[in-house]
């Protein structure tokens, strides 16, 4: 039986905050005692804290794609920094045009906005397990983010592609992108290697990073990503 906690901002990170304690509150949902505890509940359920993972790759790398089977077999909540933005356009608001120049630009929108968009969606989610997906994109984001969340990410997967296959598979991408053409991919190439990197590296010099080889299919990619979740005993929604 389970029941639903409205408050839990005690609960939130406070086993791993450095800054901010109190930054943050959650939905999440914790289990009656009457209930015999199941051997495979994790750590991360009982003591009911967000199980982030940042997501990292160059444009076209396959973040998106393997997020889904993420979510498919893990019951994390997929949230891409690029769709919310993407969404934020849509709805006309007040940021929407200064948002559209800077992703046809291939730049980085500022960061606090992006992350005041990411933490909306957190709030609003009964989940604990997170897939930060295009994000931090600089070590800007990065650093705005722990300082606003007072956390660090639990774990940080980064999908390393070289540059003509990502450029091949954006230009075949085929969703209507403004920066899916290959003037902006150029642009979003640099500014990967100027920005993006040095956040990558910060994660591998923490011991967080798990690069996989973005390179085959999807299901041969998966093939290293799974064994990422499962060491964590989540339980698996689907096998
Ligand atoms: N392993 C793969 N091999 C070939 N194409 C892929 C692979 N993974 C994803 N794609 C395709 O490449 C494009 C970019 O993938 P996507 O998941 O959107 O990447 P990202 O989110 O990193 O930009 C999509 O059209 C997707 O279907
Ligand atoms: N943290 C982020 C993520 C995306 N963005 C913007 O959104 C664009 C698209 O991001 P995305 O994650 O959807 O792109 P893909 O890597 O999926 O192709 C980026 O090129 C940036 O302009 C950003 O400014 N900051
Ligand atoms: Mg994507």
């Amino acid at each position: 039986m389970w029941r639903r906690v409205t408050s839990v901002s005690h609960l939130t990170f406070a086993h791993k905050s450095t800054v901010n304690k109190n930054a943050c509150t959650f939905k999440c949902w914790e289990s009656f005692t009457t209930e015999i505890p199941r051997k495979e509940k994790t750590t991360y359920q009982r003591a009911k804290t967000p199980f982030i993972t940042f997501v990292l790759g160059g444009p076209g790398s396959g973040k998106g794609t393997q997020c889904m089977k993420i979510v498919e077999n893990f019951g994390f909540t997929h949230l891409s920094a690029g769709e919310l933005l993407r969404r934020e356009i849509a709805s006309n608001s007040a940021d929407g045009i200064m948002i559209l120049n800077t992703i046809k630009e291939g730049k980085i929108v500022p960061s606090e906005l992006t992350i005041k968009l990411i933490q909306k969606e957190m709030e609003l989610s009964d989940n604990y397990k997170f897939l930060i997906d295009g994000f931090p994109r600089s070590e800007d984001n990065r650093k705005a983010f722990e300082q606003i969340f007072g956390a660090e990410p639990d774990v940080v997967l980064f999908f390393d592609c070289p540059e003509d296959e990502m450029v091949k598979r954006v230009l075949n991408r085929n969703q209507g992108r403004v920066d899916d053409n290959i003037d902006t991919i150029k642009k979003r190439l640099k500014v990967f290697t100027a920005l993006n990197l040095p956040v990558v590296n910060h994660y591998l010099e923490k011991g967080k990073l798990y690069k996989i080889n973005g390179v085959g299919t999807v299901d041969e990619i998966y093939k290293q990503v799974h064994p990422v979740f499962s060491s964590f005993h989540f339980e698996q929604v689907r096998v």
